[in-house]
């Protein structure tokens, strides 16, 4: 059955090979992103629907639900991966309410803003289909463990998760709402050897997981019937380290 999915944050990385896997498997796609790379000319061309859209920005939230709930009837899976990974550093410019305004803008509210303006549609969307709805929030690791240098990204993350919590009581039986809790998945170009050797250590499977860690539990959250409210952490047992 073709699925309408929305993926926010589809230009690069890890939103984008979301983008292809649902594409190559014949759904929808609805992306969103902030730069245009050549990736988001690629993804039309795919057939995703895409919609320019600063996640921090509460007009152009606005503009594109408002474009979204004319232009569909149905919708069965929100993915919510756009994110920003600032650390704590301040400056002349940027102060540290501004960098708890941003992590919080783009990982609480962007997410609760959509999902509350879309929840008409997953939940009619259900009722049309075999199994309930999705929404799985990207969070990170450190939401549970806390970061030194990332201290309000990794509060904002914690905030993501617990809007699963309010979100899977609220949207239950036809909507499923869970977390997906990585850690070392795609090292950033100029990343230095130095700094993946550290990185690496800190977990007992010392590995770059890669997209497909993601896209196959994405698909496993999705086919679920009895899974809801729950985060799965993707972090080669960084616990136990
Ligand atoms: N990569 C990893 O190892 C890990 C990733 N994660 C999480 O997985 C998810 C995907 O990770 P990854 O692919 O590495 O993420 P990236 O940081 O590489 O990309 C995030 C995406 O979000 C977009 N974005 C950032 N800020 C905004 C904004 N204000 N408005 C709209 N879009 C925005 C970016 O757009 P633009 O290109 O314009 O910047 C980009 O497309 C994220 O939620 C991340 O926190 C968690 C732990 C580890
Ligand atoms: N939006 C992003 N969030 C995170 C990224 C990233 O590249 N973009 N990367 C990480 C690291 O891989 C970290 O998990 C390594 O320990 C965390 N979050």
């Amino acid at each position: 059955m073709k699925h309408t999915i929305l993926i926010t944050g589809v230009g690069k990385r890890i939103g984008y090979a979301l983008a292809k896997h649902f594409i190559a498997q014949g759904h929808q796609v609805i992306g969103t992103f902030r730069t245009h790379y050549p990736s988001i000319d690629e993804l039309a061309e795919l057939g995703a629907d895409l919609y320019q859209c600063d996640l921090t920005l509460t007009e152009e939230i606005n503009d594109m639900l408002q474009r979204i709930v004319a232009q569909y009837s149905e919708l069965n899976c929100i993915i919510h991966n756009a994110s920003d990974w600032h650390n704590d550093k301040t400056s002349n410019e940027v102060s540290s309410a501004d960098i708890m305004t941003r992590m919080m803008n783009i990982h609480v509210s962007a997410p609760y803003q959509i999902n509350l303006a879309l929840a008409p549609l997953l939940t009619a969307s259900a009722k049309q289909q075999v199994g309930a709805s999705n929404i799985i929030h990207i969070t990170d690791y450190v939401a549970e463990k806390g970061s030194k240098k990332h201290i309000a990204y990794a509060a904002s993350k914690a905030g993501l998760h617990n809007l699963t919590l309010s979100f899977a009581a609220k949207l239950a039986p036809e909507v499923k709402v869970n977390s997906i809790a990585p850690a070392m998945i795609l090292f950033n170009e100029g990343d230095d050897d130095d700094y993946k050797v550290k990185a690496l250590a800190k977990a007992i499977l010392p590995v770059e997981a890669g997209n497909n860690e993601m896209i196959s539990l994405v698909d496993y959250l999705t086919s679920s019937h009895y899974v809801t409210g729950r985060s799965y952490a993707v972090d080669g047992g960084r616990q136990l380290k």
